[in-house]
């Protein structure tokens, strides 16, 4: 079984029998019906995936690795806040109707900063720090801006990566590390479109930047599992796990703004069944 799926399965298995439920509390989401969406929640929940051994997709179903790719490089490369440059439509019942979702995601990205060297984003500060200074403790981005959080449609989730270089013992070149901090997270949607999103940026990040991949530890404030999506969990978690994928990246691409989500792809990615028409709570 992947580890991906062994991760996957402990940590709902954790939620649903030592999490508590907010049934009854004054709750945000709600379904599409209106009716309050409530959760069964675990809080401060940290997964570690260490990519140099496998790529930490789910096989008990199938994770859309280019549709999620595509929207962690709309956040990180194209820097865009806009659903019209975005091709699936997982955004759409957050957008105004021009498309925007207001300063959140990729919005954020974009904006320049003063720094020493002179004005740049938070993503080319990455990069050029990576480059510049690896073994700098100061290499991470954060887009929970609290004075733009009012024309925001949906505050950030996933909201801040940290990157950390180690040098192995006997290795050339340097290992990239990181770690995503998430305050919220919808277990059965999004959990393994996040961790996959993430585990294909510090891949591209570190290709562009000639360093092996190393680990990625997500750390979650709050995993939880919608009333809605309980049974769902209940069952896909009962199935049984394939092998781990190989992961593809085009090795040709040796600058971050040339990725397309045609540079990734999985040789032997078997998988269960797709759950279809998973309610999302908003
Ligand atoms: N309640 C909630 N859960 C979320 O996961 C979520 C939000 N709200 N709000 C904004 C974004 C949108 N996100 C989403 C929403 C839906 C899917 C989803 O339905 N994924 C499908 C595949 C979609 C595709 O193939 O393009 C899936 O089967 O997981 C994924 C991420 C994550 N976010
Ligand atoms: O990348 C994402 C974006 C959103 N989510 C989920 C987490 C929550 O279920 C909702 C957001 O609701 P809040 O009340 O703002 O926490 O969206 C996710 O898992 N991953």
């Amino acid at each position: 079984m992947s580890l991906a799926d062994h991760i996957f399965i402990d940590m709902c298995n954790d939620i649903l029998t030592n999490g508590t439920s907010t049934e009854g509390e004054k709750v945000r989401p709600h379904w599409p019906d209106g009716t309050p969406a409530y959760t069964i929640k675990k809080f401060g929940v940290v997964n570690r995936y260490d990519l140099s051994k496998e790529f930490p997709i789910l096989t008990l179903r199938k994770t859309a690795l280019k549709s999620a790719t595509d929207e962690m490089l709309w956040i990180w490369q194209r820097k865009s806040n806009n659903i019209h440059d975005l091709k699936s439509h997982v955004w759409d019942e957050w957008a105004d109707a021009d498309g925007s979702i207001g300063k959140a995601y990729g919005y954020q990205m974009g904006v320049k900063h003063q720094y020493k060297e002179g004005m740049m984003d938070q993503v080319d500060r990455v990069i050029y720090d990576l480059k510049n200074n690896p073994f700098s403790r100061r290499i991470m981005t954060n887009i929970y801006v609290h004075q733009d959080l009012h024309e925001m449609n949906l505050y950030p989730c996933a909201y801040s990566m940290t990157f950390n270089v180690t040098q192995k013992k006997g290795e050339d070149r340097l290992t990239l590390n990181a770690i995503l901090n998430q305050r919220s997270q919808d277990v059965l949607a999004a959990n393994n479109w996040n961790v996959v999103q993430y585990a294909v940026l510090v891949h591209m990040l570190a290709q562009v930047c000639d360093m092996n991949v190393g680990e990625l530890v997500h750390v979650i404030a709050d995993a939880h599992i919608y009333d809605r999506h309980v049974d769902a969990i209940k069952e896909l978690i009962s199935r049984e796990p394939f092998p781990a994928p190989k992961f593809w990246l085009n090795p040709e691409i040796k600058d971050f703004y040339q990725f397309t989500p045609d540079d990734v792809k999985l040789e032997g990615y078997q998988t269960g069944e797709q759950i279809r028409d998973i309610p999302i709570a908003i």
